[in-house]
């Protein structure tokens, strides 16, 4: 971080501590009661760490790993725990991802990848239809595979804990591309492994 930020930074901090302390005045508590005292800064900690967008696509899928081990096979890996913000709300929703590619050529990527590319765009404000498609389309464009398939299952807090209050209804969005949007067989396959 250099010098400019660091003051930005610093200006978007004490703002930001204004805002928590007139949150928590709304609620009807007193900000300045001995427990609330350092919680503005807890609050910005925390979504600064849940939205640390860990990693970066390009350099995560670089390292591919040949020598017949890829061979047109689909490769799936799941359930894949992960949290996300919505970003309507800066409420977490939680759930799992299974992500599928089947390799154009040899070349397969390291296992750890996959989730760490579910990480990547899901520690952001988030909607779900959109961590789904960001996580085909870092595959689709870094890989160069056959096929894609992801699947990510979850359940939103602002639908649990707040507003229509229904916990435990879950939300499933899935992105497919090549073959696996085209070939019945191939999203078959996917859908069973993930599952
Ligand atoms: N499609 C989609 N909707 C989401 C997601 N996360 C939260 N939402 C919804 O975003 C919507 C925001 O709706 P608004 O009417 O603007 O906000 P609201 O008054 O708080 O809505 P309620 O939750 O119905 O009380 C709500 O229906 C949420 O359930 C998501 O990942 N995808
Ligand atoms: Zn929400």
């Amino acid at each position: 971080m250099n010098a400019t930020d660091a003051a930005e930074t610093a200006r978007l901090r004490k703002i930001a501590t204004e805002g928590v302390r007139a949150m928590i005045a709304l609620t009807g508590d007193d900000p300045d009661r001995a427990g609330l005292e350092d919680t503005p800064r807890r609050v910005i900690d925390a979504l600064i760490d849940m939205t640390d967008r860990p990693g970066d696509p390009a350099a995560l899928l670089a390292r591919v790993f040949g020598e017949g081990t890829g061979s047109g096979q689909m490769i799936t890996v799941g359930p894949i725990p992960f949290d996300s913000v919505c970003e309507h709300h800066l409420l977490p929703f939680t759930g799992r991802a299974w992500v599928a590619y089947i390799p154009a050529g040899q070349d397969v990527v390291g296992l750890s990848k996959l989730p760490r590319l579910v990480d990547h765009f899901a520690r952001r404000l988030q909607v779900q239809e959109r961590l789904t498609e960001q996580i085909a389309d870092a595959i689709a464009t870094h890989l160069s595979p056959v096929g894609v398939g992801v699947k990510v299952t979850s359940t939103h807090s602002c639908m649990a804990v707040r507003g229509v209050r229904k916990p435990g209804a879950q939300m499933t969005t899935t992105a497919l591309r090549g073959v696996l949007l085209t070939e019945p067989a191939a999203r078959a396959e996917f859908l069973d492994a993930a599952r």
